[in-house]
């Protein structure tokens, strides 16, 4: 696919996870009345910089589910339907990249709660001025990136498919061998995934705490 310009950005959202963890579907859990992939989706929808005028074609699901999810979304969102469904979020992402003809793209899990439009936007502002050898631009946590939550030059797809025929499988093992530069992000707590049960309750709680407070604060 031709790259049409330097500056353009698409996103890709991950949808095709076991969620075995949480032992039910990740992607349809409802916070506040809303489908953890309806609210990922809106929040990168909402941003200004997403593709400019060509909006309608800037956000994929990769899903095995398309049929499933699509009620749950806006007619404009784009299903990939995964080729080779559970190979895992690498091999997954690498087949979206091949159908996004942007320069930039940003790759999220279906599981971010508490990513939000102003936050992504922030972070688009710093992408321009990556240096032009860095195949990413992610945020960073002790272990290593955080690969589901974060930015990719499309030119990536080379050494993605490179790493993968090679046998390679993770992330993490491929940005090893590729240079990439920090995002930095000042609340980690936006990046917070829910992966069990029990993470979804601790977000749940935290979030009904921070509208509790707020409420105090308006009354005050
Ligand atoms: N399309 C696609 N997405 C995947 C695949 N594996 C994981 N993901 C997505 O990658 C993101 C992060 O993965 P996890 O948080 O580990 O989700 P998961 O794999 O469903 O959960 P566990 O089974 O508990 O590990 C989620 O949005 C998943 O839906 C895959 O093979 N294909
Ligand atoms: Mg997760």
């Amino acid at each position: 696919m031709p790259i049409v310009d330097d500056r353009s950005l698409s996103a890709i959202i991950l949808a095709g996870g076991r969620s075995s963890r949480m032992g039910r579907d990740k992607a349809i859990l409802e916070i506040d009345g809303i489908p953890l992939l309806l609210r990922i989706h809106n929040a990168v929808a909402d941003c200004r910089d997403l593709l400019g005028d060509r909006l309608a074609a800037a956000v994929y699901i990769v899903t095995p589910w398309g049929q499933t999810y699509q009620p749950l979304l806006p007619p404009t969102c784009r299903f990939i339907p995964e080729r080779s469904p559970h190979r895992g979020p690498l091999c997954a992402f690498t087949q979206a990249l091949t159908e996004i003809d942007s320069t930039w793209v940003l790759l999220l899990a279906c599981d971010l709660p508490n990513l939000s439009t102003p936050i992504i936007q922030s972070w688009i502002d710093g992408l321009y001025s990556v240096p032009a050898q860095s195949i990413a631009y992610l945020p960073k946590h002790h272990k290593g990136w955080e690969p589901l939550c974060g930015f990719y030059r499309q030119t990536c797809y080379h050494s993605a498919i490179e790493y993968i025929q090679s046998g390679g499988q993770s992330f993490q093992g491929w940005l090893k061998l590729n240079p990439v530069t920090e995002l930095a992000v000042t609340d980690p707590s936006c990046l917070v995934n829910c992966n069990t049960p029990a993470e979804l309750d601790e977000i749940v709680t935290a979030r009904s705490k921070s509208i509790a407070d707020a409420d105090v604060i308006d009354l005050k």
